[in-house]
This record gives C-alpha cells, structure tokens and sequence, in this order.
C-alpha cells in the first residue's frame, strides 16, 4: 500500500491535538504548555493574526487581490491560532471536537431557521410546516 504523504494525511482535530503533544513533548516543553500559557500564546497569535488585516480596509473574500506570500502568512498564523487553541483544549480536558458539534447544535436550537425557509415541498403536494 503507498504510503501517504504528510500533506494527504487527512486532518482531524484528533491528529492536530497528537503532534502538538507528540512536539511539546519530545522539547520537554510540556511544563510551559500550561493553560494560561497556551491562553496568552493563543490570544498572541491572535494579535499577530489581526495585523494580517490592520489598515486594509475590508477585502474580498477568497483574497483575490492578494500575493501567494500574503496567503501564505495567513495561513500560518491561522494555524497558530488552530494549534494553540487545540493544545489548550487538551490541556484543559476538553474535547473540541465534540464541544465544537455540541455548540453548532445549541446555536440551530437558539437560532431557528426561519419558518419561510423549511417548508417541505413534494412532488404531488406542498407540505408547510408552519401551522
Ligand atoms: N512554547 C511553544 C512555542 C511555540 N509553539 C508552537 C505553536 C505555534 O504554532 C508556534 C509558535 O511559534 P512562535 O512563538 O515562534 O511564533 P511564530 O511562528 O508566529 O513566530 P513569530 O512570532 O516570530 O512570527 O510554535 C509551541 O507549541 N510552544
């Protein structure tokens, strides 16, 4: 079976969260890597993030108008902020994850989709859920 190269390794978060342990570790840096530590890295990695945007004015999205090497940038400061918040999550045993999806179905409950918008319509007939 070929082997798959780091780039076609699928991404979960579950992987993310292993190579940063797997990267704390082998530095012996797991005794930074405390949750307050890991919350002003992140919130750092955020201010590094906004600078991306600072003075631009708004911009399109997809980022048309911008250079590979600006895309690029952005890229690794998102992940910064991805792999911090991961390792902060772990460290503060939580499963982002499954956090993640728990927040996504509480958000459709406080935030219905309007009644207009789910009607059901079949072939022979029209079915409205709204009373
Ligand atoms: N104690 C540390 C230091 C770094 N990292 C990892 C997580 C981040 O993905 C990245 C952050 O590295 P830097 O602090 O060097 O930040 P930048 O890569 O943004 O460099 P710079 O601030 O020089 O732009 O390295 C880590 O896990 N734990």
């Amino acid at each position: 079976m070929a082997e798959i190269s780091e780039e076609e390794e699928i991404v979960t978060l579950n992987l993310l969260k292993q190579k940063m342990h797997d990267f704390a570790r082998e530095r012996d840096w797991e005794q930074y890597h405390s949750p307050r530590n890991l919350l002003l890295a992140l919130v750092g990695e955020m201010g590094e993030l906004s600078e991306i945007f600072q003075w631009k004015g708004e911009v399109p999205k997809g980022l048309s108008d911008w250079k590979e090497e600006e895309k690029v940038h952005l890229g690794e400061e998102l992940s910064d902020v991805l792999l911090y918040l991961v390792r902060l999550s772990d460290m503060c045993g939580v499963d982002l994850g499954q956090a993640a999806l728990r927040k996504i179905r509480l958000n459709a409950i406080k935030y219905p989709v309007p009644q207009s918008n789910t009607d059901v319509v079949t072939s022979s007939e029209s079915i409205s859920l709204v009373d």
